[in-house]
């Protein structure tokens, strides 16, 4: 694991959109395709807007980029709580990226319709090919959820399928989620969190015991590939280093 810190929530952003461009293009070297599963939240509002501008626009090659998501929520794409469409907002509809290059998880159907389509889309993008996200962009809760995996529900316990679908009492609202071992055959996964309310728990993933019921981020530990976590210093606030 390899942790970054920057200054504040801007420099983060900074960062994080150089070090994503510079991956995308290496990657690019040896592939064809770039696969790009996006986080929800509002965290990475700030990374999608530098991406969308100069010189990361012009930069990235983005009818090479297909994109995906971690997990939705189940309400319709005009709702702002829409994960796909804060990503639009902020980015995609900006870069104009190709529609056929964008793998939304669907909302107008229920969820479990959705959960079972989008483990069929991915099935049929990688095809004989190894599951091999090229990215995962994830964000941090503060009470430790990543994806849709929150703490204390069975989600975190999946072991099979690669998208499930739930309804989370908590927020009155089905959840549409990537599971852990899909997410671990990611080539690279990074973590993108900010801010002193998470240092907490920050400190209890990264430096704790392994209690994934708990903080089901401590979950996603890619089987091959890279794993990243970019902080900004009042998340880092309570680690030892
Ligand atoms: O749809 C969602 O809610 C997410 O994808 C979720 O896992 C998010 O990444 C974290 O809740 C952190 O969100 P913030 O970055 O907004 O704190």
């Amino acid at each position: 694991m390899e942790l970054h810190i920057a200054k504040d929530p801007a420099q983060l952003s900074e960062n994080v959109a150089a070090w994503i461009s510079n991956y995308i293009l290496e990657v690019l070297q040896s592939q064809e395709r770039f696969t790009f599963v996006l986080s929800g939240g509002n965290t990475p509002k700030q990374l999608y807007s530098l991406l969308a501008k100069a010189p990361y626009n012009m930069v990235i090659p983005w009818e090479k980029i297909h994109f995906f998501w971690g997990d939705e929520r189940d309400v319709p794409f005009e709702d702002e709580r829409n994960n796909a469409r804060m990503a639009f907002e902020s980015l995609l509809d900006k870069v104009g990226v190709n529609p056929e290059n964008i793998h939304v998880m669907r909302t107008d159907i229920g969820p479990e319709e959705s959960a079972a389509e989008y483990e069929k889309v991915l099935k049929s993008y990688f095809g004989k090919e190894d599951t091999t996200f090229d990215l995962v962009l994830l964000g941090m809760g503060d009470d430790g959820h990543t994806l849709s995996l929150f703490p204390g529900l069975p989600i975190v316990h999946e072991k099979k399928a690669w998208v499930k679908s739930f309804f989370l009492e908590a927020q009155d609202m089905y959840r549409i989620t990537l599971t852990a071992p899909v997410v671990n055959k990611a080539a690279c996964v990074l973590f993108l969190t900010t801010g002193a309310n998470k240092a907490i728990t920050l400190k209890n993933v990264i430096e704790g015991t392994f209690d994934a019921e708990k903080f089901p981020s401590q979950l996603i530990r890619p089987e091959e590939g890279e794993l990243h976590w970019f902080v900004d210093e009042a998340a880092a606030g309570a680690m030892e280093i």
